[in-house]
């Protein structure tokens, strides 16, 4: 694997995460890093305050993160590799403009895209690469992180998955540092579904320890949510022993036990009584299992998956079941072997 460098990392997005990896990465400072912030006030405040308050309050951006905002392309133009840090949402707007572009692009977004409709279910970030810019050498950075830990130095490992050597390569150049170990992978498909699944599945036991169900329920529901989104990644010609990496099992421990995640969080509201609508307003971040989770059970059920624990998730934040009911329905179901 070669080491080589990228001299300067444009980070698109200054949300949470996007600016969390823009602090490591100028922090330990292999490349050259600009955060681009959608809204130039956003910009300015950060640049001016040295912290990002609206989502990452707490942590000094290092002296020579820059902070940028504006027209995005002549910042694009002078990267020797391009980050999309939005929500899954924004990704297929940001892989259409990316379009021709010849150095890497990486998201940190997981999920699937929201499902359109029942006909059209929504894409894996690298199956949207694959219809909007098939030009573009893509990749991801998944894996277990939570943003203040990363920003904070607290050691962390994450998970470079590209098709392509030189995106991989790239990343571990941009972000393996001290506190932050970047491991690489090609199996793309696998690394998604590990990030897109996991959020679902946080959304269940954060219903479950809201509602006071205990440990034993909470273990159960990892245990079996890693084998449903296992057959998932299967289905979807991702390698088995990518669930038991860092962006499968770890993501799905970190998330589904941490309370610092906004998908375990709105389980948790949810169970207190709140509906939807004010639990994911409360959390001032974007939670993608609530959007994922429809496309989850639609994939899967197209593809003949049996996923019990994603189909209760959408019935309970599609309003037709109360939690209690969700709880009922997973254990009411019929006995069968453990296994896949
Ligand atoms: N926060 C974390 O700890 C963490 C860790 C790993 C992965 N992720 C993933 O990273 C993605 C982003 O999460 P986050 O925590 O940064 O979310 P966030 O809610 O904190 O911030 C989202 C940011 O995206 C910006 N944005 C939205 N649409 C945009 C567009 N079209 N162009 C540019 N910017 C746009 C918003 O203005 C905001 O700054 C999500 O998919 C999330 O699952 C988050
Ligand atoms: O806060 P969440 O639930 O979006 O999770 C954040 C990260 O994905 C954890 O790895």
């Amino acid at each position: 694997m070669g080491f080589a460098s990228p001299s300067h990392t444009v980070v698109l997005g200054a949300g949470a995460w996007g600016t969390a990896l823009a602090i490591s990465a100028a922090r330990h400072g292999s490349t050259r890093v600009s955060l681009w912030a959608r809204d130039p006030a956003q910009a300015i405040a950060i640049d001016r305050e040295r912290e990002n308050r609206r989502y990452l309050s707490g942590l000094a951006l290092p002296e020579d993160l820059r902070v940028v905002s504006g027209e995005a392309a002549p910042w694009v133009a002078e990267a020797n590799l391009v980050i999309v840090a939005t929500p899954m949402a924004a990704l297929r707007g940001w892989l259409s403009e990316l379009r021709g572009l010849t150095v890497p692009v990486a998201w940190l977004c997981k999920g699937f895209e929201r499902a359109a409709s029942p006909d059209e279910p929504g894409l894996l970030g690298h199956e949207i690469a694959a219809a909007v810019a098939p030009d573009v050498s893509t990749g991801v950075l998944s894996g277990p992180s939570f943003a203040q830990e990363v920003a904070r130095g607290q050691p962390t490992a994450l998970v470079a998955a590209s098709a392509h050597a030189e995106v991989r390569d790239a990343l571990v150049s941009a972000f393996h540092g001290p506190t932050l170990r970047v491991y690489a992978n090609d199996d793309v498909a696998g690394v998604e579904v590990g990030g897109a699944v996991k959020n679902v599945l946080a959304i269940a036991t954060g219903l479950c320890d809201g509602l006071n169900l205990g440990l034993n329920a909470r273990a159960a529901l990892i245990t079996r949510g890693l084998a449903e989104m296992t057959r998932l990644g299967l289905a979807l010609g991702a390698r088995a022993e990518t669930f038991m990496g860092l962006s499968g099992l770890g993501d799905l421990v970190l998330t589904a036990t941490g309370d610092l995640s906004r998908n375990r969080q709105v389980g948790r509201l949810l169970a207190k009584g709140q509906t939807l609508d004010e639990a994911v307003a409360s959390l001032g971040h974007v939670a993608e299992g609530v959007y994922s989770a429809r496309t989850v059970a639609q994939r899967a059920s197209r593809l003949g998956v049996d996923m019990p624990i994603t189909d209760a998730v959408v019935e309970l934040l599609e309003g037709r079941l109360r939690p209690d009911e969700a709880v009922a329905a997973l254990m009411g179901r019929d006995p069968k072997t453990e296994g896949l």
